[in-house]
């Protein structure tokens, strides 16, 4: 049996809905074998973050080695890394074992307010790990984090978008979730074509870790063989059907809904 494994290397939500246990559902769900690395725990629900507990950098090297002496994997995502130490750490990893298909989700900062990622490490991030990813997923705050720069217009995104490649990654979708207008496009930049992936924008408060559950969405894609594109375009129609199906779980942002992709194409409603 020809079997496609992705890794995550990214913080645990014990709310279930962001970090490693979206990423997983995600891999399972497209039909990819999910492996993890934590890099944190943290306590969480749908109400916002009540702990964050960092794992240690050997710990975190120790779980890498385990998958890349033995298992392998055809695609790599990170989440929350935490620390400039933790960034380095996983850089070097990666490097060390040459792993396919990386995907860098520059988390900072949780849908509550709670912070993900230390300020002094966005540099490491730009200078040690965004080099080595196939894809870049910011969303536009963290976007303008990276690139240090405002953006406001289509035109400032594609600016945007270059910079990120001239940093070394192969490609960048900036996600337009945080917007307010009418329809959620995300631009996709290659280095060559830009591409507008646009859906009508769903009136819900439960985004609970959409932005992992969209960049595990184009690993597993990419760890199936898809082209960067396709992946990208895939990832948009499996998280548009986790957000338009919400599973009403939860007080606060509850979590996307996980098995309705799966559910619609096999035309079953949840
Ligand atoms: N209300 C919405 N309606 C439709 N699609 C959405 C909506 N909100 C987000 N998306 C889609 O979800 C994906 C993630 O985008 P978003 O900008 O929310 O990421 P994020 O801010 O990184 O998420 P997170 O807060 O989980 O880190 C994108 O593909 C975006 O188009
Ligand atoms: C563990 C973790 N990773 C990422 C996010 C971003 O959604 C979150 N809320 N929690």
């Amino acid at each position: 049996m020809n079997v496609s494994k992705a890794l995550t290397i990214a913080g645990s939500d014990s709310g279930g809905g962001a970090g490693i246990q979206a990423d997983l559902k995600t891999f399972q769900e497209l039909g990819v074998y999910g492996m993890s690395a934590l890099t944190a725990v943290t306590a969480q629900n749908t109400l916002g973050v009540q702990g964050v507990y960092p794992v240690s950098i050997e710990g975190i090297n120790d779980q890498i080695d385990a998958i890349g002496q033995d298992l392998g994997t055809n695609a790599v995502k990170t989440g929350m890394l935490h620390s400039s130490e933790v960034i380095e750490a996983v850089s070097e990893k990666i490097m060390e074992y040459q792993f396919p298909n990386l995907v860098v989700d520059p988390v900072m900062v949780a849908k509550g307010g709670a912070k993900l990622l230390q300020d002094e490490a966005v540099e490491t991030l730009v200078n040690r790990l965004i080099p080595l990813a196939a894809v870049v997923t910011p969303n536009l705050p963290e976007a303008e984090i990276i690139t240090n720069r405002k953006i406001q217009s289509l035109d400032d995104k594609k600016e945007a978008a270059r910079q990120i490649i001239e940093s070394g990654a192969v490609s960048v979708v900036m996600k337009g979730g945080h917007e307010e207008t009418a329809e959620v496009t995300d631009l996709f930049y290659d280095g060559e074509t830009f591409l507008e992936l646009t859906s009508p924008r769903i009136n819900t408060r439960h985004t609970h870790g959409t932005g992992c559950t969209f960049s595990s969405a184009i690993a597993a894609e990419l760890a199936r063989g898809n082209d960067l594109d396709k992946a990208v375009i895939q990832a948009k129609s499996f998280i548009r059907a986790a957000i338009e199906h919400p599973l009403e779980i939860g007080a606060g942002h509850g979590p996307t809904n996980h098995w309705a992709y799966k559910q619609q194409i096999r035309g079953v409603q949840p």
